[in-house]
């Protein structure tokens, strides 16, 4: 049985949705205005097996695996209507919060600029396969010169796949993060099992013929280089093994540019979900700042780059869990600025602390919409002025967007 469907409007997870008598149908790869014939799947879902009329929005996907790799949801949209998209997904957001607010265009995202991807690895029969998972299964589709990544990461894909076939476990995929770092790859694999002691062997001897600035499997590190250097603002830090670290270098710079700009006159800064100080440190060339955080691991590698940096101010740290103990208000006196940047679950705690503050400035860094307007709604119920909202894409062509927002309390 075929459907035949007109795409109405596109979800939030990048589908098309065709609106039915019997309720809204999702169909992956379509455009607003299409008429297409699909297979219908389980819950409202539907396969497209034919474009009927395309919109005049449909872009040639540039990669041969678009469609059935998991990675790449909005290829077969042009840039116009893909940087609408994102930005509608901030705008909706802010909506349902009873939020109307000018919301900027969304700052781009180049191909071939992710420093940092997440590979999967298993054996199929006597195949080794190095891949993302296939879009809503649980079927790995190899990559081979993915669009998206940078070039640096692509060309050692052969090296990942023969460490692979070293640390793969009979039983488990094997997880590979891979990030692009100033010194070398920094190689981050779990899920290996138990290795027996001539497979360590391997595993380094090929990490250190590969040049990986670090390899580090199941948390330990088994054969360091170089140091896995990153600069935050022209401030070097070494990467924890696993560590937090923005996707797209361009995309955390336009970020941190917003962040301090807005946060340039102030004094006494606190940076909350810290990570390893990517906005700490550039603002302590201006001000004071407190970094706090979860994992230690970041905390101690911000420290060490703060020690060793020239002409900072003070930057402090605490290891704190901001979910379970959100900083009151009362200890945010002592600051005339704050940025947040908490994972997707978002920072409801901090946020309701933060509203009944009188610090000056907050900037609001997210990679969700959805936690970021519950988030925001509760400052602006505490006074806050929203000064600008702007979507950064980091995730080409996925339905994933950031955003910074910018707030004001006070004259
Ligand atoms: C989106 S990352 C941002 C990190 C940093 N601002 C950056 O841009 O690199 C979120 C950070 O929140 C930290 N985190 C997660 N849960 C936390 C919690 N409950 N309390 C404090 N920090 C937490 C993570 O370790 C991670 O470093």
């Amino acid at each position: 049985m075929t459907l035949d469907l007109t795409i109405s409007r596109l979800g939030l997870q990048g589908d098309g949705i065709a609106d039915t008598a019997d309720g809204p149908v999702y169909v992956p790869f379509t455009l607003p205005g299409e008429e297409v014939r699909a297979e219908p799947r389980k819950a409202g879902r539907a396969v497209p097996i034919e474009v009927v009329k395309a919109s005049p929005s449909r872009a040639e996907p540039p990669c041969p695996h678009f469609g059935s790799c998991g990675g790449c949801e909005l290829q077969h949209a042009d840039p116009v209507l893909y940087g609408e998209f994102k930005r509608s997904i901030v705008v909706e957001a802010l909506r349902r919060q009873g939020i109307e607010t000018e919301v900027s265009p969304l700052v781009p995202c180049a191909p071939e600029t992710r420093r940092r991807l997440a590979i999967t690895a298993f054996r199929a029969g006597t195949k080794l396969l190095l891949g993302f998972f296939e879009a809503h299964s649980d079927r790995i589709v190899p990559i081979g010169p993915c669009p998206v990544a940078e070039p640096a990461i692509v060309a050692a894909l052969p090296a990942l796949e023969k460490l692979s076939a070293i640390l793969l476990d009979r039983k488990k995929p094997l997880k590979l993060l891979v990030t692009r770092t100033e010194t070398g790859l920094d190689v981050f694999a779990s899920d290996a099992g138990k290795l027996p002691d001539d497979k360590r062997q391997q595993a380094i001897a090929h990490a250190l013929k590969s040049d990986f600035a670090r390899l580090t499997v199941d948390g330990e590190i088994f054969a360091m280089r170089r140091p896995p250097i990153v600069t935050f603002g022209g401030l070097r830090v070494t990467l924890p093994p696993g560590g937090f670290l923005q996707a797209v270098e361009s995309a955390e710079e336009a970020m941190a540019e917003l962040v301090t700009t807005h946060l340039t006159k102030a004094k006494r800064v606190a940076d909350l979900f810290s990570g390893s100080g990517t906005f700490a440190l550039r603002l302590a060339k201006k001000a004071k700042v407190h970094a706090v955080e979860a994992e230690a691991p970041a905390l101690a590698a911000l420290d060490k780059a703060w020690r060793e940096a020239e002409g900072l101010k003070p930057v402090t740290t605490e290891r704190r869990d901001l979910f379970r103990r959100p900083i009151i208000t009362k200890d945010l006196k002592p600051y005339d600025g704050l940025v947040f940047d908490p994972p997707r679950a978002g920072a409801e705690g901090v946020a309701a602390e933060l509203a009944k503050s009188n610090v000056k400035r907050v900037a609001a860094v997210s990679c969700n919409p959805q936690t970021l307007a519950r988030d925001l709604k509760l400052l602006l119920d505490g006074g806050y002025r929203l000064v600008s909202v702007t979507p950064i894409d980091q995730f080409l062509w996925s339905h994933h967007v950031e955003a910074v927002a910018l707030l004001e309390k006070g004259g």
